[in-house]
């Protein structure tokens, strides 16, 4: 069996003098796609800038293809879309730059552009539907905009790992497709995926393990289920479904958490 993209043994991770993940054991496959649901709070984000070293466990370990994280250098391998912020905003570049800045760690030092790279750059642009908006500012993008430049920076770096924390978030069902498409490229490439998303829409059906974080622990690993992955319009709704899903669905899921009591 080849290397786990990602394990993360029996990770904890503190913030603020307050646990917000516990005994988590997971291991993510190369080319697998897994996506990672759960209710606000309950440690997505966390547990995927984790996996980046971008958190420090208090306990545990994380590897990333078999490295420990503080011992990994191949981060040309890994690309991470963090949740949207105003990052992008201010920044003095056009849209065809940031997005080729993702390309820097595949090419040699004060060598041009090669003809694969702009491919990859124009490609990756266009995955994300943002073709007509190539030269212009970055800053004068709305959010979504510069969220969707963030992903092709991401995408035009040809990652073996790519993780998204969620990427389709206000995105238009149609940009969401292009977006799935561009994906599966990746995947059929053998990429492994690791996203965080409220619905999973168009990406659906993409999602080969469904893991769904409550209360910083994994309460269910597993087979996406319908429930979980069926586009909902409202994120309440969705959250509520999710907070019921586990138990109602997959009987096994409920049990690490009943085993602690459900304590938080
Ligand atoms: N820097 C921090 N300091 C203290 N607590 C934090 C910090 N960052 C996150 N938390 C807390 O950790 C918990 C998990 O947060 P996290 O952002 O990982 O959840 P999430 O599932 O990604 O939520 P959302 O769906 O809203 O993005 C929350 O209770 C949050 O308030």
């Amino acid at each position: 069996m080849s290397t786990p993209a990602v394990t993360v043994t029996d990770g904890a991770v503190e913030l603020g003098g307050r646990p917000v993940l516990r005994g988590i054991d997971i291991s993510v496959g190369t080319g697998e796609v897994l996506a990672v649901l759960g209710a606000n709070g309950s440690g997505k984000s966390t547990l995927v800038r984790t996996m980046m070293g971008l958190v420090p466990t208090c306990r545990g370990e994380v590897r990333l293809f078999g490295t420990p994280l503080a011992d990994f250098e191949d981060w040309q391998r890994v690309g991470f879309v963090p949740q949207r912020t105003s990052a992008a905003s201010g920044v003095p570049a056009s849209v065809r730059e940031v997005v080729a800045s993702g390309r820097l760690s595949r090419r040699r030092p004060f060598v041009p552009q090669r003809r694969a790279d702009r491919e990859a750059v124009e490609g990756a642009i266009g995955a994300v539907g943002l073709a007509g908006k190539a030269r212009d500012g970055v800053s004068t993008l709305s959010g979504g905009q510069q969220q969707r430049v963030l992903i092709a920076r991401a995408l035009a770096g040809v990652p073996d790992l790519l993780v998204l924390d969620e990427p389709t978030a206000g995105v238009d069902v149609q940009s969401q497709q292009t977006f799935a498409d561009a994906l599966r490229t990746l995947v059929v490439r053998g990429a492994t995926i690791v996203l965080v998303a409220h619905e999973l829409g168009p990406l659906g059906d993409l999602v080969d393990r469904a893991l769904v974080m409550r209360d910083g622990r994994v309460a269910y690993d597993g087979p996406p289920i319908a429930a979980f992955t069926d586009a909902d319009t409202t994120h309440d709704h969705h959250h509520a479904d999710l907070d019921r899903a586990p138990g109602d669905h997959a009987p096994t899921v409920a049990s690490p958490l009943d085993r602690q009591g459900g304590r938080r």
